[in-house]
């Protein structure tokens, strides 16, 4: 398996580049958003078509926590902002940092929150699969939510508490009927850039839809996410998932706009 990329020292984000030379590329993510952003009169709201999503399972791929959907049909998508096409949602995931530790991947006038979670979409319209529109530069749309310590998310919990079960990389379980639009901030005002993967294989193929207002989940709740680990059950080396995020990367010149 080779030196497989992760967040340690020998195989962490500082170098990548070297089996992901996109990396140094032009449009790489995260990105610090600056304090000052032009306002875009004419990008619309961001409208997220979750009525009929379908979660299916949640899964630990050994970089963080993930939650699948069905893609297979137009059931949960995203229009509007500044996207020309409506995008499907394939699954959302987490990026968190270590005990009383920041974790978002994002920085807003270089302050980091303390999670940041990750809607992928993917642009059904124009790309046959998931894959396929990955490697696309308008092929994937993805919404981030920053998360920050405050009290209990009531709707985490269902998410928390189904941890357990995927402990160790590799690790699977069912997880159906979970709509995400209860981790929405009250506010759907957003920053958007054009940008990339934040992990390899590091695509430029994403455009960014950052929601300015943070989600509150418990100290408590977030001890749940470091709960898994980045290794696998048969492994004996163990090793505690946390701090799993790509620092901020250069902007090389990127628009970056406001909504209203
Ligand atoms: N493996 C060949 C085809 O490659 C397809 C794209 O990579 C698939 C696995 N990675 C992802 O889907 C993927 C999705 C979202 C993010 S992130 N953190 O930018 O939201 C990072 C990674
Ligand atoms: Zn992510």
């Amino acid at each position: 398996k080779g030196n497989h990329w992760g967040y340690g020292q020998e195989n962490g984000p500082d170098v990548w580049h070297k089996n992901y030379p996109v990396a140094l590329g032009s449009r790489q993510s995260p990105i610090d958003i600056p304090r000052q952003v032009s306002h875009d009169p004419s990008l619309g709201p961001i409208v997220l078509d979750y009525d009929h999503c379908t979660s299916i399972n949640i899964s630990n791929n050994g970089h963080s926590v993930v939650v699948y959907f069905d893609d297979t049909d137009d059931r949960s998508v995203i229009h509007g902002g500044p996207l020309e096409n409506p995008y499907r949602l394939k699954q959302f995931h987490f990026h968190w940092g270590g005990k009383g530790c920041d974790g978002s991947e994002h920085t807003v006038a270089g302050n980091s929150y303390a999670s940041e979670l990750h809607l992928v979409h993917w642009n059904a319209v124009k790309y046959k699969s998931f894959d396929h529109a990955a490697a696309a530069p308008d092929g994937l749309a993805v919404v981030g939510i920053f998360l920050e310590t405050g009290d209990d998310h009531r709707w985490l919990h269902t998410i928390t508490d189904a941890m357990y079960m995927v402990k160790y990389k590799g690790s699977v379980t069912d997880f159906k009927g979970f709509n995400p639009k209860c981790l929405l901030p009250s506010s759907l005002h957003y920053w958007t850039y054009l940008g990339s993967l934040t992990t390899p294989p590091l695509h430029e193929s994403v455009t960014w839809i950052l929601l300015k207002d943070p989600i509150a989940v418990s100290e408590k709740q977030l001890g749940k996410f470091r709960l898994l680990q980045f290794t696998g059950e048969e492994e004996d080396q163990r090793s505690r998932m946390e701090n799993n995020f790509r620092p901020p990367q250069p902007l090389k010149g990127r628009r970056i706009r406001s909504s209203n």
